[in-house]
């Protein structure tokens, strides 16, 4: 795979894998697919939280062992969870309960739930929105990207956004659904498919 921009983390959980093919599968019914949906987000959110929620506070301060950073948790206060809608709404439970959405009290950091980052195109409007709303940090939680939608987002916003997801597939086809991709996920969790 090509070389990912440096803000693009794809999981290496050992049970991701077999949860994801799981997800692939045509045969995963609406209830299977809510509940893979779930795991693979609570997984990919867990890394992402772990990582993004402690930030370096100040210089580095000596100590003891050498040099060390002064590490401070964000308040649960200063974050949002913002689900893009509809398929982002079956990651929410993963992740926590929906939070305020962002204001000028509330811009520290939004965390975006996007399912399946394809094009990029509403990975990308969706932190633009939440920029210009004042939100100072991002963090993006994905099931599946396609390389050249994910690169796409990551590299429009190189700062303060980090992008964490599952799996990235190659491609797109001309409808804009990955290959080989997991179908509709929206269509999938609202068994709206065909309608
Ligand atoms: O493959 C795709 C593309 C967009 N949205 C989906 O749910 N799947």
């Amino acid at each position: 795979m090509a070389e990912l921009p440096p803000n693009v983390h794809i999981s290496s959980h050992p049970c991701l894998l077999a949860k994801l093919s799981q997800l692939r599968a045509a045969s995963a019914n609406a209830r299977e697919t809510k509940a893979l949906v779930h795991e693979i987000s609570t997984i990919v959110g867990c890394e992402a939280l772990a990582a993004g929620l402690t930030v370096k506070s100040g210089p580095p301060a000596k100590t003891p062992l050498g040099y060390e950073y002064t590490t401070t948790t964000i308040s649960p206060s200063t974050i949002s969870l913002v689900p893009i809608l509809r398929s982002g709404l079956g990651m929410l439970d993963a992740v926590g309960s929906p939070s305020n959405a962002p204001n000028s009290e509330c811009s520290e950091l939004a965390i975006l739930l996007d399912p399946v980052i394809a094009t990029g195109g509403t990975c990308a409007a969706a932190i633009q929105t939440l920029k210009e709303w004042g939100v100072k940090r991002v963090i993006v939680i994905a099931v599946l990207g396609a390389l050249p939608g994910v690169v796409k987002a990551a590299e429009e916003w190189p700062e303060g956004v980090e992008i964490w997801v599952a799996g990235v597939d190659a491609s797109i086809n001309e409808r804009g659904m990955i290959k080989p991709g997991l179908g509709d996920v929206g269509d999938r969790l609202f068994l709206t498919i065909g309608k």
